[in-house]
C-alpha cells in the first residue's frame, strides 16, 4: 500500500485513499518527503520514533468493540478552494460514516502542511483530520471516513465520481 501511494503521488496517478488508505498516504509522505524513514502508524509499529498515525486518545485498547469511532460524523471543509469541497457541490460540510480506531496525529499536521500535504476537511473540533489533498497533484485525495457506506449504484459518492472523472 505504501508503494502504491508513492507511485500515485510521484507519477500524478489519481489516488483516493479511504480510511487506512488515507493513513498510508500520510506515512508515505512522511517517509519520502520529510525523510523520516521510520514514520509509521502505532498500529503497525508501537515503537516508531515518528508516530504520524496514532490510536485515538479517547479509545481504550482493552475494549475494542466500543472504542471504534463509528457512524455518521460531520466534516467541515477548511477552504472552498479544494477538489473535494467542489465535488461535494461547494458545501461547507459533509456528513459521512466512519469506522476506525486510529487517526492522523494532530501534532504532525503542521509539518505535513508546510511540506505541501493539506488537510482540507476536519471534524468540528478541528483536531481530527478527515480529508487530505495534495494541491501539487491533479487528484490525490485521502478520506478518513468511508464514502462507500452512503454510496449507492444510482447515486455514487462524489469522491468516486471525482476519482473516475479525474482520469479524463
Ligand atoms: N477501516 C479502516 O480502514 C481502519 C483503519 C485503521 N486500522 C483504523 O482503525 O484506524
Amino acid at each position: 500500500m505504501i508503494l502504491a501511494a508513492k507511485y500515485a503521488r510521484e507519477n500524478k496517478v489519481p489516488y483516493l485513499g479511504i480510511c487506512l488508505g488515507m493513513q498510508i498516504s500520510v506515512i508515505e509522505f512522511a517517509r519520502s518527503v520529510l525523510d523520516l524513514e521510520r514514520a509509521n502508524s502505532t498500529e503497525f509499529d508501537a515503537e516508531t520514533p515518528d508516530p504520524f498515525v496514532i490510536f485515538m486518545p479517547e479509545g481504550s485498547k482493552t475494549h475494542m468493540g466500543s472504542t471504534m469511532r463509528l457512524g455518521c460524523r460531520r466534516t467541515l471543509f477548511q477552504t472552498p478552494d479544494c477538489i473535494t469541497a467542489k465535488l461535494y457541490h461547494n458545501s461547507e460540510y459533509v456528513d459521512e460514516r466512519h469506522r476506525h480506531r486510529y487517526e492522523v496525529n494532530p501534532e504532525v499536521v503542521g509539518i505535513l502542511e508546510e511540506a505541501g500535504l493539506k488537510f482540507v476537511g476536519k471534524d468540528e473540533t478541528g483536531k481530527r483530520m478527515e480529508i487530505l489533498e495534495l494541491p501539487s497533484h491533479p487528484f490525490y485525495v485521502g478520506a478518513q471516513f468511508h464514502p462507500e457506506f452512503k454510496s449507492r449504484p444510482g447515486r455514487p459518492s462524489a469522491l468516486f465520481l471525482g476519482t473516475d472523472r479525474s482520469r479524463d
